[in-house]
C-alpha cells in the first residue's frame, strides 16, 4: 500500500478519552450528560447507527435515552415528543435521526429542536452560526473529517479541497469547514460536467456522494490525502464506501477506509457536542 491509513477507529478512541475526562470533571458539579437519540420506523442501517452511538456514549460516562416510535407517528406526535425533551432538564443533546417518513416534514422537526440542545448542528440558527464563524455546534460529520486531518497532521490553508457533495448534513458544511481553516475550496455533485477535471486538482478530496466505489485511481492526483464518507453495500453485501479503495489507497498519500474511517468519527463528535451542551449547562 502506498497511502498511509487514516484511521476513525483510532483517532476517536483518543477523542473519547479527552471526552470521558471531560465528562469525568462534569460529574463533581452533579451533572451527567444525557443524550436522546429519537428513531422513527426500523430502518436496519439506522439501528446499527443507533446502537453504535448509544454504546460509546455509555462507555464515556454519559447517560443515553433512545426513543424509538413508530413509522406511523403524525407530525404532530413527534413535533410534541421533541419538546418534551427540550424541557427535560436530564436531557443535553437531543438527534432526531434522519431520513424521516415521507409523512413527516423534517425541517418542521429540525426547528423544533431547542437550538442549545441542537448536538447535529442541523437548527438553521446554528448553521448561520457555523456559516460565519461563531461558536457554535459545527455538525458531527464534517467535524469529525477536520479533527481527522487535524490530528493527522495534514496541511489545510492553502490547500486545494474538492467536495464531491452537497448535501446540508456533509458536502455544504466540509466545504465551509475548510474555507474557515484558510483551504481553496472547489464544490463538485452530480451535475458537474468532467468531474475527474475537478478531483485531480485536489490536495485533499472529500467524497460525499452516496455511490458504492465511485471514485477510482483515475480520479485522484499522486499524493492527494482522499477522506471517504460513503457507506453503501457492495455486490457481496459488504459494508463499502464512496471510494474504490483498493485502486485509490495506491495514489493517495493517505485515505480513510470503510468501516473504521469518517462512522466513527461522527459519533465521537456527536459526544463531544453533548459534553460541550452539559458544560454550558453547569455554568448557567
Ligand atoms: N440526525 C442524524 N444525525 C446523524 O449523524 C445521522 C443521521 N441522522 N442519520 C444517519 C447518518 C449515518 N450516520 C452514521 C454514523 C456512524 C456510522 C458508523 O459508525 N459506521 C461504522 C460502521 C457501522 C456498521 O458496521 O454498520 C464505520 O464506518 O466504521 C455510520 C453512519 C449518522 N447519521
Amino acid at each position: 500500500m502506498a497511502g498511509q491509513l487514516i484511521s476513525g477507529v483510532a483517532i476517536g478512541k483518543e477523542l473519547r478519552e479527552e471526552i470521558k475526562q471531560g465528562v469525568g470533571k462534569l460529574a463533581a458539579s452533579g451533572i451527567t450528560p444525557g443524550l436522546a437519540v429519537i428513531l422513527v420506523g426500523d430502518n436496519s442501517a439506522s439501528q446499527t447507527y443507533v446502537k453504535n452511538k448509544e454504546k460509546s456514549s455509555v462507555e464515556v460516562g454519559m447517560k443515553s435515552e433512545v426513543i424509538k416510535l413508530p413509522e406511523t407517528i403524525t407530525e404532530k406526535e413527534l413535533l410534541d415528543k421533541v419538546d418534551e425533551l427540550n424541557n427535560d432538564e436530564s436531557i443535553h443533546g437531543i438527534l432526531v435521526q434522519l431520513p424521516l417518513p415521507e409523512h413527516i416534514n423534517e425541517d418542521l422537526v429540525i426547528q423544533m429542536i431547542d437550538p442549545e440542545k441542537d448536538v447535529d448542528g442541523f437548527h438553521p440558527q446554528n448553521v448561520g452560526k457555523m456559516m460565519i464563524g461563531q461558536e457554535t455546534y459545527l455538525p458531527c460529520t464534517p467535524h469529525g473529517i477536520l479533527e481527522m486531518l487535524q490530528r493527522t497532521g495534514v496541511e489545510i490553508a492553502g490547500k486545494h479541497v474538492v467536495v464531491i457533495g452537497r448535501s446540508n448534513i456533509v458536502g455544504k458544511p466540509m466545504g465551509q469547514l475548510l474555507l474557515q481553516k484558510d483551504a481553496t475550496v472547489t464544490y463538485c455533485h452530480s451535475r458537474t460536467k468532467d468531474l475527474a477535471s475537478f478531483t485531480k486538482q485536489a490536495d485533499i478530496l472529500i467524497v460525499a456522494i452516496g455511490r458504492a466505489k465511485f471514485v477510482t485511481d483515475e480520479h485522484v492526483k499522486e499524493g492527494a490525502v482522499v477522506i471517504d464518507v460513503g457507506m453503501n453495500r457492495d455486490e457481496n453485501g459488504k459494508l463499502c464506501g464512496d471510494v474504490d479503495f483498493e485502486k485509490v489507497k495506491e495514489v493517495a498519500s493517505a485515505i480513510t477506509p470503510v468501516p473504521g474511517g469518517v462512522g466513527p468519527m461522527t459519533i465521537t463528535m456527536l459526544l463531544k457536542n453533548t459534553l460541550q451542551s452539559a458544560i454550558k449547562k453547569a455554568k448557567q
